[in-house]
């Protein structure tokens, strides 16, 4: 899988050498590149941004850099293979589905934008050349599609065969298919009891399928709690 980003803070994504990320890199699975924006511009202050057509506050990044970036990563044949993420607070919310999919692709381009945004005929361009995909991490607003980038890629990567070390611990996580969806349960380890707060008794029982009856009625309460969206039979 090759990862590119389109930033004019591409040090943000130097973190992606390290750790579990940095392994996949080490071992071949992910090809990261970050690319600096303004390399797409040519006049002397290097300029992405301009002031919105229509007034309002703010400014717009300009298209041309975003288009000659595509034209020099991408090329101009259309490759629905590719998949354009674009970072937005308009889009619609990332889930852990969208993760899943994208886990499949050969080629995603973050494209991040700053200020008030990316001039839309990116996105209509981009749309008639490969599959792009208008995300939000949530509702709350960012100051760019940087850290969106980068936490859409840690969901999205993990699920890469070879990626995580126990494949299987994927399975019993919140949002899983394996958790019919609901969030994960409480997780505890050693020691026993630790400063008056005891490990439940049952999870000490050894009795398998009692632990897996705690574990399925501590999520689903969890869920009704915290989640009621997520439940669907009620
Ligand atoms: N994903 C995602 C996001 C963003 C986000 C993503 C990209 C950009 C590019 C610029 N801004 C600032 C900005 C602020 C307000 C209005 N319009 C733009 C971005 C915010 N905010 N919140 C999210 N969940």
């Amino acid at each position: 899988m090759r990862l590119d980003y389109l930033t004019i803070f591409p040090e943000f994504f130097d973190v992606l050498g390290i750790s579990l990320l940095g392994k996949a890199v080490d071992n071949g699975i992910v090809d990261i590149h970050a690319h600096d924006l303004r390399t797409w511009t040519h006049d002397r202050h290097r300029t992405v941004d301009d002031t919105p057509c229509g007034g309002g506050a703010g400014m717009v990044m300009k298209p041309d850099p975003w288009g000659e970036a595509f034209d020099d990563l991408l090329g101009a044949d259309p490759d629905p293979s590719v998949h354009v993420v674009i970072p937005t607070p308009s889009g619609t919310p990332f889930r852990q589905d969208d993760a899943a999919q994208l886990s499949h692709a050969d080629r995603i381009v973050f494209c991040c934008g700053r200020y008030e945004g990316i001039d839309h005929r990116v996105i209509d361009y981009a749309s008639e050349h490969w599959s792009v995909h208008e995300l939000s991490l949530g509702d709350y607003v960012l100051n760019g599609g940087e850290v969106a980038a980068l936490a859409m890629t840690e969901a999205i990567v993990r699920l890469v065969p070879g990626v995580l070390g126990n494949p299987e611990s994927l399975s019993e996580e919140s949002y899983s298919q394996d958790q019919e969806g609901l969030l994960e349960y409480p997780v505890y380890t050693r020691p026993a009891s630790w400063r008056g707060w005891d490990v439940p008794e049952v999870l000490m029982s050894g009795h398998h399928g009692h632990i897996a009856q705690w574990r399925r009625e501590q999520s689903r309460e969890l869920t009704r709690r915290r989640r009621p969206d997520l439940l669907t039979d009620e």
